[in-house]
């Protein structure tokens, strides 16, 4: 760079970026906070709402777009306006994130994955997909099964419908399903789920409530007891703070031992890579009767980061590394210059990038 083009950048001041979200609202309420607004904006990019109502290609321009909305109108739009800005960011492929929306296929990646250390094992539980009840009642398709099992909806949309699950304890309990669903082993947790955020390289785990664990008796269909549980979002229900005090004393939530970091890493790096996601979370129990096992159960596209520990600085960081040192970027927006960071900080960058803009 001449002296004379270092002396007018200099002028310019550092680039500003723009990320459009297009979010339903409740994600839009519980994402969009002052708080990250005010701190992305101090760091150089402005977070600006796509309306719905109009063509996505006549609104910007955006470096970067955000979104979880779902349907063919809007993936046309999205290609549509990739045409027309073949170098802005979409944060995540529709394709991808599509992967999620059935809960054989969202799993699937899982047992691809090569983890060390090898001390540690994790997989998925047994499970099986019925798609229509004459599969159900036919005692071939889930013999190979032991109870209690979860029944989860086959879907996993974002619907309330989605999230609608049922503990079976016996063979009685699957008259009430509904296909098509898939049928879970329920592995005995000790009631602690464990929650891993990730954004782009980013890894976060914390621990939640979940299902207790299930007894042996309460599985024989002689116990007298229902034969199913409907339930829904147990690790998001919002209960009284004494209430939910009682329950973390009662599970030795706090006593709850984190899993090994770099173990967690892994996987979400590994998942991360497989799925060609960004912004997802998946959801981990150790086995209650060997504690050096652990299964996923589930993953999720864009879950509710504003719940993460400093939400606001994760996700700043990672518009920030997206957006700067990108040559892609750099040519969608001409006025934007250099700006060094470190090998790894780059080999990070390519990563994301990697996984985000093909529609
Ligand atoms: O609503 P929130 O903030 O609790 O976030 C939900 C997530 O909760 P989590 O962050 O895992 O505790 C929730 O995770 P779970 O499925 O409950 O494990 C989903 O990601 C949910 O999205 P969707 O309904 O599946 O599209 C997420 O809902 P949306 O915010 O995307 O509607
Ligand atoms: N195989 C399983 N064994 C034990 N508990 C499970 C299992 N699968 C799900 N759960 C419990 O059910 C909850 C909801 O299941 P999940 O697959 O995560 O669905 P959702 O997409 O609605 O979060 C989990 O948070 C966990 O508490
Ligand atoms: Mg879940
Ligand atoms: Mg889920």
């Amino acid at each position: 760079m001449t002296e004379p083009e270092r002396e007018r950048e200099r002028e310019r001041g550092p680039p500003r970026f723009t990320v459009g979200y297009a979010l339903a609202p409740k994600k839009q309420n519980s994402f969009i906070r002052d708080s990250l607004v005010n701190l992305a904006r101090s760091r150089g990019i402005d977070l600006v709402k796509i309306d719905p109502t109009r063509a996505l290609a006549d609104q910007g321009p955006f470096h970067c777009v955000l979104h979880k909305l779902y349907g063919p109108e809007w993936k046309e739009q999205l290609v549509e306006f990739r045409l027309r800005n073949p170098n802005a960011v979409i944060i995540d492929s529709p394709d991808a994130i599509e992967r999620l929306h059935n809960r054989i296929s969202m799993l699937q990646v899982v047992s691809e994955l090569e983890i060390e250390p090898r001390s540690l094992t994790f997989g998925i539980p047994k499970q099986i997909v019925i798609y229509d009840k004459e599969t159900l009642f036919d005692q071939q398709s889930w013999v190979a099964l032991k109870f209690p099992v979860i029944a989860k909806p086959l879907v996993a949309d974002g619907s309330a419908k989605s999230h609608k699950m049922a503990l079976v304890y016996n063979h009685d309990g699957l008259k009430e399903l509904k296909p098509p669903i898939v049928l879970q082993e329920f592995v005995n947790h000790g009631g602690v789920i464990f929650k891993v955020y990730v954004v782009g390289s980013h890894v976060q785990c914390v621990k939640r409530k979940s299902l207790p664990d299930v007894s042996a008796s309460s599985s024989s269909s002689t116990s007298g007891d229902a034969a199913v549980l409907p339930f829904s979002q147990v690790s998001n229900i919002a209960t009284d703070e004494k209430a939910e005090e009682k329950y973390y004393e009662m599970m030795d939530m706090d006593d709850t031992k984190m899993p090994p970091q770099e173990f967690i890493e892994g996987i979400a790096n590994g998942l991360r890579g497989a799925l060609k996601l960004n912004l997802f979370n998946f959801d981990v129990i150790r086995d209650a009767r060997f504690a050096e096992r652990y299964f996923i159960i589930d993953i999720n596209y864009f879950p509710g980061y504003a719940k993460m520990p400093c939400y606001e600085t994760v996700l700043t960081n990672f518009f920030w590394d997206l957006l700067n040192n990108c040559s892609k970027l750099n040519s969608f927006d001409k006025e934007v210059s250099n700006t060094c960071c470190g090998d790894g900080d780059r080999k990070r960058e390519r990563e994301d990038k990697e996984n985000s803009i093909h529609v």
